[in-house]
C-alpha cells in the first residue's frame, strides 16, 4: 500500500486469527461485494447499480453495527473500508447472509480511498465510529481526524452531506470538534458532542468503553448546502 498523500500515516493491512466462516466469505465472496482494486476513481451508481445516496464508513472493525444499520436503511448504499481481515471476512459473510444489496467492502485504508478514489461532491455522508484514539502524545500524529482530513471530507461530500465521527476517548473528541469547527467547508452542528442517536447501534469497542467508564461522545458536521432563493 502506497501512502496517502492525506493522512500523514500509512495503514497496514492487518491479519490477525480469521475463522474458517471468513475465510470462505473472503474467497468467494469479494468478487461480488468488494471495492473492486485499482486506482480509478469510483462510479458509484455503476457500483451499486442505482442512483442513491452512498455513506462511507471508515473503520468497521467486525461490522456488526455496519449489518444493523445497513439493513435498517435499505434505499442508503453503503461503503465500508478496515484495513483488519477477520473483520473484513466477517463484514462480507454477514452482507451475503442478510441478503444485503446496498454494502460495498474495501479491505484497506477508508481514508486512501476517499482521497484517490472518491469523486468530489458525491457521497452523502461519511461515518467514522471510535477511530483508534493514539492516546500518547508521539502517536497524535496517527489520528484520522485532522485538519487535512476534514477538508478532505468537506470536499467529498454532497452539499448537505454529513460528517459523524463518535469516540470514548475525550481528547480525541476535543480534537474532532476543534478541527471540525476551523474546517470552513463544514458546519459544526450543535456545537460540540451529543448524545448516541438511536439509529447508531452501540458498537463492540464501545461497549468496551463504556465498561471502562468512558464517556462517548457523538460529533456531527455538515458541508452547507446552498441557501434556496
Ligand atoms: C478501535 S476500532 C473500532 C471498530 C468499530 N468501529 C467499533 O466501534 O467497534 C478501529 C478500527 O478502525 C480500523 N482502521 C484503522 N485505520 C483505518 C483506516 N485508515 N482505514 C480503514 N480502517 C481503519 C481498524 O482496523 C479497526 O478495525
Amino acid at each position: 500500500m502506497t501512502e496517502s498523500a492525506t493522512v500523514n500515516r500509512t495503514y497496514k493491512l492487518r491479519s490477525g486469527r480469521v475463522t474458517p466462516g471468513q475465510r470462505r466469505a473472503l474467497g468467494t465472496l469479494a468478487d461480488r461485494f468488494a471495492i473492486p482494486a485499482g486506482d480509478a476513481p469510483l462510479d458509484l451508481t455503476e457500483l451499486f447499480g442505482r442512483d442513491a445516496p452512498v455513506v462511507l464508513e471508515i473503520g468497521f472493525g467486525m461490522g456488526g453495527t455496519t449489518l444493523e444499520m445497513a439493513q435498517a436503511d435499505p434505499r442508503t448504499c453503503l461503503i465500508a473500508a478496515d484495513v483488519h481481515v477477520p473483520g473484513v471476512g466477517a463484514l462480507l459473510r454477514g452482507v451475503h447472509e442478510r441478503g444485503l444489496d446496498n454494502v460495498r467492502v474495501l479491505h484497506g485504508d477508508g481514508a486512501q480511498l476517499l482521497e484517490q478514489r472518491i469523486p468530489p461532491a458525491s457521497l452523502a455522508g461519511v461515518r467514522l465510529y471510535f477511530p483508534d484514539p493514539w492516546p500518547k502524545a508521539r502517536h497524535h500524529k496517527r489520528r484520522l481526524v485532522d485538519a487535512r482530513f476534514a477538508a478532505l471530507v468537506a470536499d467529498r461530500l454532497v452539499p448537505g452531506g454529513r460528517l459523524h465521527c463518535a469516540t470514548d476517548w475525550e481528547p480525541y473528541a476535543e480534537q474532532m470538534v476543534a478541527v471540525l469547527a476551523a474546517e470552513p467547508g463544514l458546519e459544526l452542528e450543535h456545537g460540540g458532542p451529543v448524545e448516541r442517536p438511536a439509529w447508531r447501534p452501540e458498537t463492540k469497542y464501545e461497549t468496551r468503553g463504556r465498561a471502562k467508564g468512558h464517556v462517548v461522545a457523538d460529533i456531527f458536521a455538515r458541508r452547507p448546502a446552498p441557501a434556496s432563493a
